[in-house]
């Protein structure tokens, strides 16, 4: 029996294991069990901490219901580095993926601003399959057209829509998804700019399906919008589950700012899931 702890952040919820101290026997397919709702726990991403070595405070092991590994999660990033941050006593944490460090301080309020890193913009960096310009994606179905691309350390797509309560986003999200130009697959956000600060975003995440938030995919947001000329270099960016503040500062890195919530803790029978 292994203690976890059931985190989200914005309603993108995770299971959470802690394996700094003596190593858990996690495979993809243990993980996506423990993932199912109705079979397992439950979650859109399944996290493992790891020991935090030279510069990080802990590792973040990112796993999707599938089991596959994903680069970044912008609400587990805060969730984790709250946690950590607690053990400390500190305000000022490092959370390392297998994208790079991400440091995240504690704000006034509950609210918790995580440097996501830079924003990358080149067709390798997505990836796509082929020289595109990132700003503008040959994809688009049913009006639904025209996207732009970036990398926050997994893959990112945005559509601009002029009224997202009129997009299928379970219909199309899986579509896109899937689309052959994206050889790793990719998030895909649907994103309508009601003013140069404030954008509404639905999120239909590789693997995960649709999310109630997704914090990389409101970075891309900000990055994308904000290289079309739609937005300013700040926005709010609402999600179905609550609004994330955003920046895409002048030096590349973006950054988000949200709060945290643990939504119980409990003890998890690893040997009761398949191997
Ligand atoms: N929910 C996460 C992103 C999960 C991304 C994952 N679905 C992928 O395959 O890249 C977030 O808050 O950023």
């Amino acid at each position: 029996m292994v203690p976890f702890r059931k985190m989200h952040g914005l309603g993108n919820d995770f299971v959470v294991l802690d394996a700094r101290r003596a190593d858990l026997p996690i495979t993809p397919r243990r993980a996506a069990a423990i993932a199912d709702r109705r079979f397992g726990v439950g979650c859109d991403q399944f996290i493992v901490l790891e020991p935090g070595l030279d510069g990080a405070d802990v590792f973040m092991r990112i796993r999707n219901p599938d089991g596959s590994e994903a680069g970044a999660c912008g609400n587990a990033t805060r969730c984790i580095a709250s946690l950590v941050a607690a053990e400390s006593g500190r305000d000022r944490v490092v959370v390392r993926t297998i994208a790079g460090d991400l440091p995240v301080e504690r704000l006034p309020g509950g609210l918790w601003r995580a440097d996501m890193g830079p924003a990358r913009l080149g067709w390798r960096d997505v990836p796509l399959a082929r020289e595109v310009d990132t700003l503008h994606l040959p994809i688009g179905r049913d009006g639904v057209a025209d996207p732009a691309a970036c990398s926050m350390g997994n893959p990112h797509v945005t559509f601009f829509v002029p009224d997202l309560g009129a997009v299928p986003v379970t219909a199309l999200g899986p579509v896109f998804e899937h689309d052959a130009l994206l050889p790793e697959r990719a998030n895909i956000g649907f994103a309508q700019v009601l003013s140069p600060d404030h954008i509404r975003l639905e999120v239909w995440e590789r693997s995960a399906g649709r999310t109630l938030a997704c914090g990389s995919a409101a970075c891309a947001a900000i990055v994308n919008a904000a290289r079309r000329g739609l937005t300013g270099r700040r926005a709010a960016v609402a999600l179905p589950g609550g609004t994330l503040q955003m920046e895409w500062r002048a030096d590349g890195h973006v950054l988000m700012t949200g709060p945290v919530a643990t939504a119980f803790t409990g003890m998890l029978d690893l040997g009761a899931y398949p191997a």
